[in-house]
C-alpha cells in the first residue's frame, strides 16, 4: 500500500494523531480534546498518510535523557502514542513510523530512546530490549513492625494537586532523581499527567518529605477501591509515584504511609526489582512483591556513544560485535572496558544484535542470561563473565516513569 509519513506540525493534525492512537489502544481513558495539543511536545509527532491524505498511524515523542551507569543523563527520545487504525495494521505503517523517528532522533543527536510496551513482542524487530523491569510491593499494615535501628526520616507535609504551586513542587524535587534508569519528565508530561487526575473518578493525595525548600522526595496516592469504603473491612491505597532523591526521604515517606489510619494494605507500583523493603520490618512477610513486568524498552540510536556515555567496573575489557539491521552504521566492533570504549577490528568475544545489547545496557540483564537463552553468539566462554563484570551495577536499573 502506497503511504506518506509526514511530521506532523499543525495542532488540528497532533489532535487527530491521537484520536488514531486512541482508537488503536482501545480502552484507554480519553483527555479532553480541546486540551491535546499542550500534552505533546511541538514537531515531535509523524503521521503515517494514505491516499486521499488520510491520517492512520502515528507516532509521538518528547525530549528526555536517561541517566545512565555513572551518573550521565544522555540525551534520549521518549516514544509515545505509537498506534495504527485497526483497519490498516499489518502493512508496515508502524515499522515505517518507527524508522522514520529513529532516524529522526539521529539527526538531533539523540543518543538512545525508549518506550513502555502495550505488548512485549512488537518492539524487538526495531532494535529496542527491555532494559529494566518493575514489581508491585504489597506491605500489610497490621504486620508491618519497623525493626530497631530503621532511620525515621524527616517531616511529612500534604499537598494539594490541584494548585499549580504543588503540582511545581513535584517536578521541582523530581529534578534530583538521581537512579540508573531515570528519565527526565517534561512539561508535557507534567500536564497531562494533571490532566487526567482531573479526568480521574479517584482523588489523588500526595505527600512531600523535607522542610520547606529542600524538599527530597513525594508520594501521590489514591485509595485502591473507594466502592465500599465506609464500612469496609479490607482497606488499601496505591501509591502510583513514590519519589525519593536521598535514603532520608524513602524512610520518611515509607512510615507516613505506614501510619494512615483505616488501611490494612499500602501498594507501591512500580517499584524496583529489588527494593529490599522486607528488610525493614521485624516480620518479612509483612512484603509480599508480584506483578514483575518489563518496564523500559530502549533503544541505542548511536552505540559508539551510548557505550561510550556509561562507565565500566574495572579489571577487563571485552570486544562486542553489534549488528544493527535498522541503523547500519550501528554494525561494528567495539572494545570496552573501565577506560573507556572504542571501534576495533580485533575478533569478538561476543556478537549480539543491537536489541540484546539494549537488555545488557543499564545493567538490567546479564550477559550469560541472554547466552543461556540463545540470543548472543558468544566466541571465547571465558569472556562472559568479563562482560558481566564490567557492565554490572550493585542496583537494578528502574525508571519510574509512565509515559
Ligand atoms: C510506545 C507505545 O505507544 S506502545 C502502544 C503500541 N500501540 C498499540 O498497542 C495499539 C494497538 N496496536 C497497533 O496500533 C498496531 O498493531 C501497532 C502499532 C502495534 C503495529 O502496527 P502495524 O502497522 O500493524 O505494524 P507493522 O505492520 O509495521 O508490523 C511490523 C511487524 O510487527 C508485527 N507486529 C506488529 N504489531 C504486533 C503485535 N501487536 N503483536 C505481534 N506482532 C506485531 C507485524 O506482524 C510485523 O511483523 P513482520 O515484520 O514479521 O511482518
Amino acid at each position: 500500500m502506497e503511504h506518506e509519513i509526514r511530521v506532523l506540525t499543525d495542532a488540528q493534525e497532533v489532535g487527530r494523531s491521537l484520536e488514531v492512537f486512541l482508537t488503536a489502544m482501545v480502552g484507554l481513558q480519553r483527555p479532553d480534546s480541546d486540551q491535546q495539543h499542550e500534552f505533546m511536545e511541538p514537531g515531535r509527532t509523524v503521521g503515517a498518510y494514505v491516499a486521499p491524505e488520510r491520517l492512520v498511524g502515528t507516532a509521538s515523542s518528547f525530549t528526555s535523557w536517561m541517566m545512565v551507569p555513572g551518573g550521565k543523563k544522555v540525551p534520549q527520545a521518549a516514544v509515545t502514542d505509537v498506534g495504527v487504525l485497526p483497519t490498516h495494521t499489518r502493512r508496515g505503517l508502524a515499522g515505517a513510523l518507527v524508522r522514520h523517528q529513529l532516524e529522526q532522533c539521529l539527526g538531533r543527536g539523540e543518543v538512545l530512546a525508549s518506550l513502555r510496551a502495550s505488548e512485549a513482542t512488537i518492539y524487538e524487530r526495531w532494535g529496542f530490549g527491555i532494559a529494566s523491569n518493575v514489581a508491585q510491593v504489597e506491605i500489610s499494615v497490621p504486620r508491618a513492625q519497623f525493626r530497631d535501628g530503621v532511620p525515621r526520616g524527616g517531616d511529612v507535609r500534604l499537598v494539594d494537586l490541584r494548585e499549580r504551586a504543588d503540582q511545581d513542587l513535584l517536578a521541582k524535587i523530581y529534578l534530583g532523581a538521581n537512579w540508573v534508569g531515570a528519565i527526565d519528565r517534561p512539561s508535557y508530561w507534567w500536564r497531562a499527567k494533571a490532566h487526567m487526575r482531573e479526568l480521574s473518578k479517584d482523588h489523588h493525595y500526595a505527600v512531600v518529605h523535607g522542610i520547606p525548600g529542600h524538599e527530597d522526595g513525594f508520594a501521590v496516592y489514591t485509595p485502591e477501591d473507594a466502592t465500599a469504603w465506609f464500612r469496609s473491612r479490607d482497606r488499601g491505597i496505591v501509591v502510583g509515584d513514590f519519589v525519593t532523591t536521598t535514603t532520608r526521604a524513602h524512610f520518611g515517606l515509607l512510615r507516613y504511609l505506614l501510619s494512615i489510619d483505616l488501611l490494612q494494605r499500602v501498594i507501591l507500583d512500580p517499584m524496583p526489582v529489588d527494593h529490599s523493603i522486607e528488610k525493614l520490618f521485624t516480620d518479612e512477610r509483612a512484603v509480599t512483591s508480584h506483578g514483575a513486568r518489563d518496564e523500559t524498552w530502549l533503544r541505542l540510536v548511536d552505540v559508539e556513544a551510548a557505550l561510550g556515555a556509561r562507565t565500566y567496573r574495572a579489571p577487563g575489557q571485552v570486544i562486542l560485535e553489534v549488528r544493527d539491521d535498522l541503523l547500519r552504521q550501528n554494525t561494528g566492533r567495539y572494545l570496552v572496558s573501565a577506560q573507556g570504549v572504542a571501534r576495533t577490528e580485533q575478533p569478538p568475544d561476543i556478537t549480539l544484535d543491537v536489541g540484546q545489547l539494549a537488555c545488557a545496557y543499564l545493567g538490567g540483564t546479564e550477559f550469560w542470561q541472554l547466552a543461556q537463552a540463545g540470543r548472543i553468539a558468544v566466541h571465547k566462554d571465558a569472556q562472559l563473565a568479563v562482560a558481566d563484570h564490567l557492565f554490572g551495577l550493585r542496583r537494578a536499573p528502574f525508571g519510574g516513569t509512565m509515559f
